[in-house]
């Protein structure tokens, strides 16, 4: 069975890549110049250099075509996803679609699987999410990730079809779970970035990781997830990978917020409205959330990251 991979983004080049490797796909980008450059040149010079498109892949920018596919994987950054959506809905009515981003909607404090359904009910909705730059992913560096579906018969089937010879895909039926530490491992990587860049220290990074962990499970709990879905590679594993290494955009951000400096507006950087949506929603919820808080007072410039640091150091003493 085919699959189409619609978002010709870093991670939907990446994720298109790897499937190829079981079998044809189709890659929708949105632009059709940028769609026939990328099925001329057999790359993606923009968005994911260095990589060659392999003979089955193909790319257009006809949606119709994309979307001959039963399964069509959603690669769009989060806050655009309502759209894309809508702007397709006649084609995506009654196809399975897999949201492969990671975030809450600012408007509505919703995650990808919960948006999917909002906009198309008559679709079925998954997530795969987990540790996985696209440049790993897209030179057949090993990795596992997390297929999340309310539906088991239908989370198994695609557990099967999407793992691939460098993925391999474990499932779960906890979507809240695995929506929210995708979400929040991004927020918690701005926090660990901005504390590396300040020159704060690697102790004070894995403190903030844990505490970070301690918030994405008290949002997850309250929301419904279960533990274990934090502990696994949707919530602790991308967590780890996030806030440690510097290919992640939104480690970037805090770096670069740490050290004082510009950050180019145009890159993706889900967890900088997720931290607003999150922080809002835990309002809404009574939720002690202070990683959260304090990213956004970093990103609005409310507070220096030497005023964030003393005041998180400074919060009233409590048992683990
Ligand atoms: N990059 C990575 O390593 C990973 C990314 N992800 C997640 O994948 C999601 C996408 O990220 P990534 O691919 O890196 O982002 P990029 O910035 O590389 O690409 C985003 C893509 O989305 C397209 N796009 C934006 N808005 C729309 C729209 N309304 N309709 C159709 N297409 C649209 C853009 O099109 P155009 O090119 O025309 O602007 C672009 O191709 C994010 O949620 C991210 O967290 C998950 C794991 C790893
Ligand atoms: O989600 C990712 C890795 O799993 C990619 O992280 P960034 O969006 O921060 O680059």
């Amino acid at each position: 069975m085919s699959i189409s991979v619609l978002g010709s983004g870093a991670f939907g080049t990446a994720l298109a890549i790897s499937l190829a490797g079981n079998g044809p796909v189709t890659l929708w980008a949105r632009n059709a110049v940028k769609a026939q450059a990328m099925q001329d040149s057999r790359r993606n010079g923009t968005r994911l250099p260095g990589v060659a498109l392999p003979d089955n892949l193909s790319v257009t920018a006809d949606i119709a075509e994309a979307c001959d596919s039963r399964v069509l994987l959603l690669a769009v950054p989060m806050q655009t996803l309502r759209r894309a959506l809508q702007e397709h809905k006649d084609h995506l009515a009654g196809k399975t679609l897999v949201a492969c981003c990671k975030g809450i909607e600012l408007d509505t404090g919703l995650g990808p699987i919960a948006v999917i359904q909002e906009v198309l009910p008559q679709a079925a909705a998954a997530l795969l999410t987990g540790p996985s730059f696209a440049a790993d992913i897209a030179r057949g560096l090993p990795t596992a990730l997390t297929l999340a579906c309310g539906e088991a018969d239908r989370g198994k089937e695609l557990q099967e079809q999407l793992t691939t010879a460098n993925l391999r895909l474990y499932r779960t039926t906890d979507t809240i779970g695995a929506e929210i530490g995708g979400a929040l491992k991004n927020v918690m990587a701005i926090a660990c970035g901005a504390v590396i860049g300040a020159g704060l220290g690697d102790s004070a990074r894995a403190a903030l990781m844990t505490r970070g962990y301690a918030e994405m499970q008290r949002m997850a709990l309250a929301c419904g997830a279960k533990a274990e879905t934090l502990a696994g590679l949707s919530g602790f594993g991308d967590l780890a990978l996030t806030c440690s290494s510097d290919l992640s955009r939104n480690y970037r951000l805090g770096l670069s917020i740490g050290r004082g400096e510009e950050f180019d507006s145009s890159i993706t950087v889900e967890g900088a409205a997720t931290a607003r949506a999150v922080a809002e929603q835990s309002r809404r919820m009574n939720l002690d959330m202070p990683v959260t808080i304090t990213v956004t007072n970093l990103l609005d410039q409310r507070l220096t990251i030497g005023e964030a640091a003393a005041h998180l150091l400074k919060r009233p003493l409590k048992e683990e």
